[in-house]
């Protein structure tokens, strides 16, 4: 338990209590050594005083002995009054051997009566000066000193023998004025040193408070600015130093940690905030601005375009040329975006390859198009990543506020549904966002639905397409389409769900199932004894660039047992420049199996022949739409003279797609094309009825000699996915 005087010290300021510390000590160290000076001086004092008066006992003694031996007072008193003379002397009794008083003297004029002796009568008894002697003795060395008396009692010998005693009572106050004086020294001696000692200690608790108040004023300073950067100078090097580099040292951790902190906190409001690959704001960011610029420019009565940003197959570029690829061409997308909009506006990552923008304050939809045009154009050029240069398209929806929306996320969809549309319209374009789209969206939403269960459900069929030879009217090879029996919508065309397959990553379960029932029906027809005839199979762009490509379909060969000669694939030219090397190697590996490799569409993509000859190209198929325009065009049959020319040279198989009428069969056999396939020798039709084709007939011959109903088989194409 404390006490309350501690309590009060405790919380006394540092300097005060060291103040008091050092002033108490010295204070208790001067009184007790004072005190030791007085008392030692009184008791040497004294100590004089008793030698002094015992000496002169015994001389009275001595020379009273003979008196007294004689019984003769006056020799006695002869010897004492001589003695008297001595200021200081106050009374004198020499007592005889009986104990009775002998001689008594008195200082003239001076009567003691507080001396023992001093009232008794000469004829006292014995017992009676015994007492007062035994008074004496113990005064002597008590009460008589301190009452201003010195006494001493000496025996009187003679021969060895006690013939009587002396007793002398002296006056004691030069004694004590000496001491009054030493103790009057001693206290002006303490309070000087008292003094002193306020000075010094005064200065030294400011040795000792001052560098500890110094640091107390920095911590305050330092916790008050929270600049630990700041740092104390040391003022000593004693254990104050100690702590001053300890405090230092704190301060040094504490800088660091905060510095650590700080930049964990800039980390963690970078991660909230922004996207981590690409550096550009993130969803959240994006939504807090765009309702922050909705917010200004309702009350500016401006409008704002959300603009939304998806990349065209960029999910077959990640499967196909690794995440590192797909991440550099993202952060590469990202720097592009930002050189279109102005400093005021927005651009985000929402995630994988979907970004937004919001542009303030746009007059109009003439402007939002021609920021999205401008954003569409930024993909022309292709992406260098590293040593290779990849080709990528964006899509684009616009809308505007508040004309298609007045919330974030109405605009956000709506932008949304316009960028899909633009896909839809074949990529690489950008859309306006209009409510008619809604429908469509709703509408695209259903058949992606029933397209994740049509494999399993076995929805889909193959039809097949002969290629005949020019030469010979001999099939070459059939062309394997996919249809889908779609329970509500009938006989869909590839072109309705191709391109949903290839957005929603289901292209490569389809290519598989296309795959296996084209290789499974080869082989079937090969085991029928039919004619051997090829089959070709479509594999998506983006498909095709799949790392297994070649494993899924050597897979596909073993397990139907297909002669690999019997198979053919077909290929976009896109599909060829995704990536140089790699589909470069695939297509090398596949063709050194004995697959046949064929170029489709060809003319509507780079149209250049010089890249060709790096391929392993077997074969060309002109794009039918130079065909269809080849007979009314001269630029069309330019192109397709030039392709025929330029494929030759490069020793390639030329089939020319779409070929409906007998004058563009003439035409092409005149140029020197190899094989037509097109509505003039069959539409696509199923596996039966396809298998009629596999005859040594001339099926040109055939198709002449019926030429008007056949070019008119336009008709008989599918319509609306009907065949
Ligand atoms: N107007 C006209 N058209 C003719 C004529 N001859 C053939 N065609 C049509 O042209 C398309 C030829 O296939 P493609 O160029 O590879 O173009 C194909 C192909 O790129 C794609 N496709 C079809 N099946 C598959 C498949 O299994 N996988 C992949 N990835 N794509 C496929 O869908 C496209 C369209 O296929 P289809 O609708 O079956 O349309 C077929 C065929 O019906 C003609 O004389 N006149």
């Amino acid at each position: 338990m404390r006490r309350p005087g501690e309590k009060f010290i405790r919380n006394l300021p540092l300097q005060r209590k060291l103040m008091l510390i050092i002033m108490g000590c010295c204070t208790a160290t001067l009184f007790v050594s004072s005190l030791f000076f007085v008392a030692r001086e009184a008791k040497v004092l004294y100590r004089n005083q008793q030698e002094y008066l015992v000496s002169l006992a015994d001389m009275i003694g001595r020379n009273s002995a003979p008196a007294l031996a004689f019984n003769d007072p006056k020799p006695a008193l002869d010897t004492i009054r001589p003695v008297t003379e001595k200021g200081n002397i106050l009374a004198v009794y020499i007592l005889n051997k009986d104990g009775r008083l002998f001689v008594r003297y008195q200082a003239a004029g001076q009567v003691h009566t507080a001396l023992p002796l001093e009232g008794l009568p000469d004829w006292a008894s014995q017992d009676q000066v015994a007492e007062a002697v035994r008074q004496v003795t113990s005064e002597a060395y008590t009460s008589s000193f301190l009452s201003g008396y010195a006494s001493v009692v000496r025996p009187i010998r003679l021969d060895g023998e006690q013939i009587g005693t002396v007793v002398i009572h002296a006056n004691a106050s030069g004694f004590l004025n000496s001491l009054r004086w030493n103790v009057l020294v001693a206290l002006g001696f303490m309070a000087v040193t008292f003094l002193v000692f306020c000075l010094f200690s005064a200065r030294l608790q400011l040795m000792i408070s001052a560098p500890l108040l110094g640091l107390l004023a920095a911590m305050k300073e330092i916790s008050a600015s929270k600049n630990f950067a700041l740092r104390v100078t040391k003022p000593c090097d004693d254990e104050i130093g100690l702590l001053y580099d300890g405090f230092n040292e704190m301060l040094h951790e504490i800088e660091e940690r905060d510095q650590i902190l700080r930049q964990r906190q800039a980390h963690l409001q970078q991660l909230a905030h922004y996207d981590p690959l690409t550096r550009l704001p993130n969803r959240t960011l994006f939504y807090d601005r765009l309702a922050q610029a909705l917010f200004h420019a309702e009350r500016a009565r401006e409008a704002v375009a959300v603009i939304f940003i998806d990349l065209d197959h960029f999910k077959d570029i990640n499967d196909t040329l690794g995440h590192r690829t797909g991440d550099l061409l993202l952060i590469e997308v990202a720097g592009r975006l930002g050189t279109v909009v102005r400093s005021c506006d927005t651009v985000a990552r929402l995630g994988g390859d979907e970004f937004t923008i919001f542009c303030q304050n746009v007059a109009n939809e003439e402007n939002a198009a021609l920021v999205a045009q401008k954003l569409v154009a930024l993909f022309a050029t292709p992406f260098r990543l590293g040593s290779s240069e990849i080709r990528v398209t964006a899509s684009v929806g616009v809308t505007l506020f508040p004309h298609h929306g007045k919330t974030v996320d109405e605009l956000l969809m709506n932008a949304d549904i316009a960028m899909y549309h633009a896909k839809g319209c074949g990529k690489n374009v950008f859309a306006l966002f209009d409510k008619r789209m809604n429908e469509h969206a709703s509408e695209r939403v259903t058949l992606l639905a029933d397209l994740r269960q049509a494999v399993e459900l076995g929805q889909f069929v193959l039809h097949y397409q002969p290629k005949v030879d020019l030469l010979t009217g001999k099939v070459t090879s059939v062309e394997s389409l996919v249809r889908w029996m779609h329970p509500r919508l009938g006989m869909l065309a590839p072109d309705k769900f191709i391109r949903l397959a290839e957005e929603s990553g289901m292209i490569a379960e389809l290519t598989a199932w296309v795959l296996r029932t084209a290789c499974l029906q080869a082989k079937a027809w090969q085991d029928a004894n039919l004619a051997p005839v090829r089959v070709a199979v479509n594999l998506s762009p983006f498909h095709f660039q799949r790392q297994d490509v070649k494993q899924s379909v050597c897979a596909v060969l073993e397990a139907t047992g297909l002669d690999p000669t019997l198979l053919e694939i077909e290929i976009t030219e896109s599909a060829l420049m995704q990536n140089d090397e790699y589909t470069c190697r695939v297509l090398r590996e596949l063709r050194e199996m004995g697959i046949t490799i064929s170029v489709d569409d060809f003319g509507t993509g780079y149209s250049s022949l010089s890249y060709l000859h790096r391929f392993p190209i077997n074969t060309l198929k002109i794009d039918r739409t130079f065909i269809l325009n080849m007979m009314k065009s001269s630029e069309d049959q330019a192109i397709v003279t030039a392709i025929i020319a330029m494929a030759k040279s490069l020793k390639m198989q030329i089939v020319a797609e779409g070929v409906e009428s007998v004058d563009q069969l003439e035409a092409l056999k005149d140029q020197g094309c190899h094989e037509i396939q097109g509505f003039l020798v069959s539409r696509p039709v199923n596996a039966e009825r396809v298998a009629r084709f596999f005859t040594d007939e001339d099926h040109l011959q055939l198709q002449n000699s019926a030429a008007q109903p056949l070019a008119e088989g336009t008709a008989q194409h599918l319509v609306n996915g009907k065949a």
